[in-house]
């Protein structure tokens, strides 16, 4: 198996805080990762790093066999990136953003806007190749931003919540084109918190907790060491919790104002 990303003794801090705790991963080409882990446990970090836009770190990172210290701008046109929050242009159209995009990754004008304009009509958002980007739905944000990080052909998607506000009916398709990238040997590096996609979507799942990897496996693996049933068991075993319960009739009870029975 070709090795594709390699990570050694990553370590972050950022003041006194120590965000990452030693984060050791071989990525091999065509693995589909899910990457999971509650909130503020390090995985948007990890990634940033990986895609060099936060630089300050003790460790090595190889993408593509190179050090992304020595070599920085390169492997940077072969991957994809969807963030969780994301900067769009907003001010621009569709055809103004993503062909700028694609000029960002070399590719000539005509070649970007024949394939954003083929991929708007794939996701069902044709008819507003020519609108602004701020008069959008946030799904059609969304699905701009995945054409965006795909436009280019990349060996390595880096998605973070990249499901977040599409409907059914493009999820559907956007899995399967997940599917078909990493048999054609794309390397997906996955971030979510909604575990039943993780769960069907991911060959091998890498759990962070507190800056560190505590799982690292496919799903039948983790459940022949675990013995919990659903990703979702698991995330919630290995972060160590199991207060929801209680957690949610505090949330009840603190915001009842003591009128509950009395319907109207
Ligand atoms: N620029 C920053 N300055 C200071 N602290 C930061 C910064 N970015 C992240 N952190 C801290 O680093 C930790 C990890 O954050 P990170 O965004 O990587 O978590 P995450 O796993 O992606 O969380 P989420 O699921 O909420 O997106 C958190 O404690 C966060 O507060």
């Amino acid at each position: 198996m070709e090795n594709i990303i390699k990570i050694k003794n990553l370590n972050k801090y950022y003041g006194g805080k120590r965000v990452l705790n030693d984060i050791n991963l071989n990525i091999n080409k065509g693995e589909i990762i899910g990457y999971i882990g509650a909130n503020g446990a390090g995985k948007s970090t990890t990634v940033k790093i990986m895609l060099g836009l936060v630089e300050e770190y003790s460790g090595s990172i190889e993408i593509f066999g190179e050090n992304i210290v020595e070599n920085p701008v390169d492997y940077k046109k072969r991957i994809g990136y969807v963030p969780e929050t994301a900067d769009m242009y907003e001010n621009l159209t569709a055809r103004e953003y993503l062909t700028f995009i694609g000029s960002l990754y070399g590719m000539d004008y005509s070649e970007a806007d024949e394939k954003a304009q083929k991929l708007m009509d794939l996701f069902s958002i044709k008819d507003v190749y020519d609108g602004r980007i701020n008069s959008f739905s946030k799904g059609m944000k969304q699905k701009v931003l995945i054409i965006s990080s795909i436009i280019n052909d990349p060996d390595i998607l880096f998605l973070d919540e990249p499901l977040s506000g599409i409907d059914a009916n493009s999820v559907l398709v956007f899995k399967e084109v997940l599917k078909e990238l990493a048999k054609k040997g794309k390397t997906i590096f996955y971030s979510s918190h909604i575990m039943e996609v993780v769960e069907k979507l991911s060959d091998r799942i890498i759990l962070l907790n507190d800056g560190e990897i505590v799982a690292d496996g496919n799903m039948e693996s983790l459940n022949t060491e675990l013995k919990e049933g659903s990703l979702e068991q698991i995330f919630n075993k290995l972060t160590g919790f199991n207060e929801h319960e209680n957690i949610a009739k505090e949330i009840v009870n603190t915001i009842s104002r003591g009128e509950v029975n009395e319907r109207i």
